[in-house]
């Protein structure tokens, strides 16, 4: 069984192919400072693409590093994918799979969570719909990102029957998995209302990328986030 490494609330900024390279280390480095300053509060996560996870991992202490993707192959042939051991071995935690821009079968997903628990990274699994987030739930992730791929990039964000819904039909599955809601976040507000309607975290891509002050808006969503949740307690 993989260790739990994220608890709620959290927050993950996935800044996905915008950003690698420094213009992505300077924002690692203030989710950084927040999470030491929220260390009781929040767990926080950022995804880097693979080529920039080492030096994600070496500049952190706090900030949970995941990846994008991650294959569900054993060490061996396997050209071009990844594996988990080769995540674990330089510090990486946990891993997006089944992401609307990398999509996988429900038995590659299988696979890949399977062996992200034999390396105890966490996994964060994508769903388009409710019925794909009922079935994900039946492989015991430890987190189901619910993100209608129709809202991501767009600044709109999932109505509250489909965040509702989708939270209760995955407790009902497992009542341990981790419910994210997301796509479309681009303000703190967006932050702070799906926080409030129940689900566990959030997270975004383009609302802070694209932001006049990204730096500005990691940290505003961060702390929406955190006050949400302590409001609801
Ligand atoms: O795809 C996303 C995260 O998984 C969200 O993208 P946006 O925040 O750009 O909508």
């Amino acid at each position: 069984m993989s260790e739990k490494i994220i608890k709620k609330p959290f927050f993950i900024f996935n800044p996905k192919s915008y950003l690698y390279g420094q213009e992505l280390y300077d924002l690692v480095e203030v989710a950084e400072k927040l999470a030491r300053e929220y260390e009781e509060k929040i767990s926080i996560l950022v995804t880097g693409p693979f080529a920039d996870l080492s030096n994600m991992v070496k500049i952190t202490e706090k900030v949970k590093i995941s990846a994008q993707h991650m294959d569900g192959i054993e060490l061996g042939r396997g050209m071009g994918y990844i594996t988990a051991e080769s995540l674990a071995n330089i510090g990486v935690k946990a891993t997006f799979l089944n992401h609307a821009e990398h999509q996988q079968t429900l038995s590659e997903l299988s696979k890949s969570i399977k062996r992200s628990k034999e390396n105890n990274i966490s996994t964060i699994v994508c769903a388009d719909s409710l019925e794909e987030a009922k079935a994900i739930a039946k492989l015991d992730p430890e987190v189901i990102l619910c993100e209608p791929s129709e809202l991501i990039g767009t600044g709109k964000v999932s109505d509250e029957s489909y965040i509702k819904k989708t939270n209760t039909a995955i407790r009902e599955v497992n009542e341990e998995i981790l419910v994210m809601q997301a796509a479309g976040i681009s303000t703190a507000d967006d932050v702070y209302r799906t926080i409030s309607l129940g689900a566990d975290g959030t997270g975004c891509t383009s609302g802070i990328v694209k932001a006049e002050n990204p730096k500005q808006m990691l940290k505003d969503m961060i702390e929406a986030c955190v006050k949400a949740y302590e409001e609801r307690q």
